[in-house]
């Protein structure tokens, strides 16, 4: 089974790093290689543009591919199923014009010249609202092209704002939203080993923000140490060697352990022990 990720770029080190914690990390995956071996000897990884990934996966070089969703859309490929939103490399694809000009809204750009890195999403998206620009394809720097007279707006990328802010474009619509997907052709959506990888990848999602309690009770409280942990499908309780004590295991939201481990010991806990989680397999 072959996965493909991005070789360099934004998206190249989050995704090693995902895999990594998903327990399929990458090995002997030196710079500018185009295959890697994982410790999963039926798995490889092969690098390409994050661009490339849908394509390749469509045509069979990759079975299942790791890029922005901007890139899926824009590829066009139909025959590929999405299995995970990955929930990193956030970004949004905007139409955005000069701040100090006339396009206010995107039916202005009717017979106007609109500069992107995505044509196809662009052209979907001007359909879409029947309204008819040019549209011209650059491979970077988009946010220069109205400044030099090339383009009346660009559709482009946007995260913090800085970009546009720093080249005096303002904010004319949104096209879409964006986040890294897992995605697999669809022939092999099914397969034990894709269905395996998707398996792993979500553990790591469901683990983020979560947190292992355990800590140790008197007996005679566990209905008020249950009351306290608001853990998933309630507590895990065991015995331990002490009489009349019990050992409580908990997974809480990470944002909820502050209270938790305050109420715990009003109710007499000790013990308390907080950790991460690295996977979590529902
Ligand atoms: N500012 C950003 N914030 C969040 N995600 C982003 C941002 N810019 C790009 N992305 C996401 O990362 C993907 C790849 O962008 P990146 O800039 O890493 O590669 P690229 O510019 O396509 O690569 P190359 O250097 O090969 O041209 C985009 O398609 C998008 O999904
Ligand atoms: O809203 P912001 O946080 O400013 O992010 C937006 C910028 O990020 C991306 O470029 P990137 O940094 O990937 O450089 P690139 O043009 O070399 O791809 C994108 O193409 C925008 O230019
Ligand atoms: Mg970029």
């Amino acid at each position: 089974m072959r996965i493909a990720v991005p070789n360099k770029g934004r998206l190249h080190d989050p995704t090693l790093e995902l895999l990594d914690r998903a327990g399929i990390g990458v090995e002997n995956g030196a710079d500018r290689q185009l295959y890697a071996d994982t410790v999963d000897p039926e798995i490889t990884v092969l690098y390409a543009r994050a661009a490339d990934i849908p394509e390749y996966v469509a045509d069979g070089a990759a079975d299942v591919g790791i890029t922005g969703y901007d890139q899926v859309r824009e590829s066009g490929v139909d025959d590929v199923a999405e299995l995970l939103d990955l929930d990193f490399g956030k970004c949004r694809l905007v139409l955005a014009a000069p701040e100090d000009g006339d396009i206010a809204e995107p039916g202005d750009l009717d017979g106007k010249t609109v500069a992107t890195e995505f044509p196809t999403v662009t052209r979907e998206y001007f359909d879409g609202l029947g309204v008819d620009p040019e549209i011209v394809e650059v491979t970077g720097a988009t946010e220069l092209t109205p400044h030099v007279e090339m383009a009346d707006a660009i559709v482009d990328i946007t995260s913090t704002g800085t970009t546009l802010r720093v080249n005096r474009l303002g904010i004319v619509d949104e096209v879409l939203q964006s986040s890294v997907r897992l995605f697999a052709r669809e022939d092999v959506r099914d397969d034990p080993k894709v269905r395996q990888v998707e398996t792993a990848l979500r553990s790591v999602l469901d683990a983020s923000g979560k947190r292992y309690l355990m800590l140790n009770a008197p007996e005679d409280r566990l209905d008020d140490v249950k009351d306290v942990l608001p853990g998933l499908g309630g507590p895990t309780v065991l015995d331990v060697d002490e009489p009349g004590t019990v050992a409580v295991h908990a997974v809480v939201e990470e944002r909820a352990v502050f209270e938790a481990v305050n109420d715990l010991k009003d109710v007499g806990a000790s013990g308390i022990l907080v950790t991460e989680i690295e996977r979590l397999v529902e």
